[in-house]
């Protein structure tokens, strides 16, 4: 198999800058397609500047410049000339606080179909609830898609951002934290319907809870310092790790 067949997604060389200063000192990364890969570190490490450089979301932050090359279907999607509108479509994103639009259920998942130019009422309808089951939740809003996101609860609206984010059939998942403002059973409603998303996606996750990484992921990378220590499959990472430093971050042995 060559790797385009069995990668989503390459990163070579990844540099962020915010201003002058390097937050991202040169990361190469591949992501398996079809595998759940966790991103872990201590706080102020580059996590999430890596998570957002990966779908050009650095572009919409004033001063920051993201160099080096992400590889999406053998394009480079740094590259200036890309539709970032595009390169979001396909490689989704969501956020550790869910942030539905204050419209209703039907609206956020219908949202972006609609503005990709999908007016067909019957299209959309199927569009929303295959989004809905995919992110299961389908069952519980089925009866009230015209009430208002916002009186869901917390975990019930993280599960709708993911449907809102699948309505535009994207390859890959991003999910900065996706459970981090969640409770406990919210939290494992998540990760159970991650595990269930790799069958058809390939998911990116950052996460600051090892127990998590370790329940989930198929592969976890470890950063420290806008540096990418080591990446190997997660059962390695957590019993074996190749570096010190990683061993004393999962032990808890830290700093
Ligand atoms: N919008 C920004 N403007 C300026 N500096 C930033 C910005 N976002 C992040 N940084 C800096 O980049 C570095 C990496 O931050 P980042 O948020 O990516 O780390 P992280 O590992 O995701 O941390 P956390 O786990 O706390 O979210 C930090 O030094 C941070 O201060």
């Amino acid at each position: 198999m060559n790797s385009q067949d069995a990668l989503a997604l390459e990163t070579k060389d990844i540099k962020v800058y915010y201003g002058s200063h390097l937050a991202l000192k040169g990361v190469s990364l591949d992501f398996p397609k079809n595998q759940v890969t966790a991103l872990i570190g201590p706080s102020g490490c580059g996590k999430s500047t890596f998570l957002r450089s990966l779908n050009r979301m650095n572009d919409e932050i004033e001063g920051a410049r993201t160099e080096g090359s992400i590889i999406y279907k053998g394009t480079n999607i740094n590259d200036s000339s890309v539709n970032t509108f595009e390169v979001r479509k396909n490689i989704g994103m969501v956020f550790q606080r869910p942030n539905p639009f204050p419209k209703s259920i039907y609206e956020n998942v219908a949202y972006g179909p609609k503005h990709h130019g999908i007016k067909n009422k019957k299209v959309l309808d199927e569009i929303v609830e295959t989004s809905l089951r995919k992110a299961a939740i389908w069952d519980e809003v089925k009866d009230r898609l015209n009430k208002s996101a916002l009186a869901l609860s917390g975990g019930q609206q993280q599960r709708l951002c993911i449907a809102r984010a699948l309505a535009m059939e994207p390859d890959i998942l991003l999910l900065d934290e996706p459970a981090s403002a969640l409770d406990p059973i919210s939290t494992s409603k998540i990760e159970e319907l991650i595990m269930e998303l790799k069958r058809e996606y390939t998911v990116i996750i950052v996460t600051h809870n090892m127990q998590q990484a370790a329940r989930i992921s198929d592969r976890t990378a470890f950063f420290y310092m806008g540096d990418l220590i080591e990446e190997d499959e997660t059962s390695k990472i957590f019993t074996n790790p190749g570096k010190k430093q990683t061993e004393d971050y999962v032990t808890g042995h830290f700093g």
